[in-house]
């Protein structure tokens, strides 16, 4: 179990480390501070929360629970660097999101961050293995070796033997284990889930859901997983519930 101060609503440092309960230094993979969303819709501004500060440290599993609406998809975007807060501050290690350019932000999605929706987003007339090689081949990597590492995330992913078969032709599990690949095929240190498991039925979950506890522990990932799943929640090592626009820290026993 480790402390896990909340940021002091500093915007300027990059994240420190700190110490956990064994006296080790725990070194903050991202930071939060202070940060605040809002839209302005038709009928008023929405603000989603305001003055969040938290952090996550490597090798940490946080799950983002909360109720519909509350901000969870929102939040796990801005640390994506998917979308942009309306003020506060979010580190990745040293990068400073907001500070990103357009180029900058498709850049450190692509070397720094594995994606894994609730719908797996893959292209249907394209091989499992095609699928998995994309983020590659985006950022130029030779086909002969984009391929050789897809073949070896499908493998991780207990799919060696489907990878010339069509994305449209597997089963949802099947799917949602090719686009975990696809996530991590990139070796980044953040794997960022929303409902990886909303989909699917109780025993294809399960298994999907091992899959992202083994790969996260194996690769020493640091994740963040949205989910209403609170089963699954309290299978991650730490618990933040996003209620009324603020954070709550849960014992994962508790939840
Ligand atoms: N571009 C936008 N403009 C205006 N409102 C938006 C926009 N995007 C999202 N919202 C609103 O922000 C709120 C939070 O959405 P979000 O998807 O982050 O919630 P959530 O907690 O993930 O919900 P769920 O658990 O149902 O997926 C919702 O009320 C949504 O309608």
């Amino acid at each position: 179990m480790e402390f896990h101060a909340a940021a002091s609503g500093t915007t300027s440092a990059a994240p420190a480390a700190t110490l956990n309960r064994s006296g080790e230094v725990a070194h903050p993979l991202l930071k939060v501070s202070n940060l605040r969303k809002e839209y302005v819709t038709g009928r008023g501004r929405l603000v989603l929360f305001d003055g969040l500060s938290f952090t996550v440290s490597e090798g940490e599993m946080l799950a983002i629970v909360g109720e519909s609406g509350a901000g969870k998809s929102t939040l796990l975007h801005i640390l994506g660097a998917l979308d942009g807060a309306t003020s506060g501050d979010v580190y990745c290690a040293t990068t400073h999101l907001n500070t990103l350019t357009t180029n900058q932000a498709a850049s450190f999605r692509n070397r720094e961050v594995g994606y894994v929706w609730q719908f797996h987003y893959l292209l249907p007339e394209f091989t499992a293995e095609e699928n998995v090689a994309m983020p590659l081949l985006a950022r130029g990597e030779a086909r002969s070796t984009a391929f050789v590492k897809a073949r070896k995330w499908l493998t991780e992913v207990e799919l060696a033997d489907r990878g010339d078969h069509r994305a449209g032709e597997l089963s949802g599990g099947e799917q949602q284990r090719v686009s975990l690949a696809r996530a991590l095929v990139t070796e980044p240190k953040l794997l960022l889930a929303d409902e990886p498991t909303g989909d699917l039925d109780g025993r294809t979950a399960e298994v999907v859901f091992k899959l992202v506890e083994k790969l996260h522990s194996e690769h020493r990932l640091t994740s963040v997983l949205v989910t209403h799943n609170l089963n699954l929640a309290r299978r991650c090592s730490r618990v933040l519930r996003l209620t009324k626009g603020h954070m709550e820290e849960l014992a994962p026993a508790s939840v």
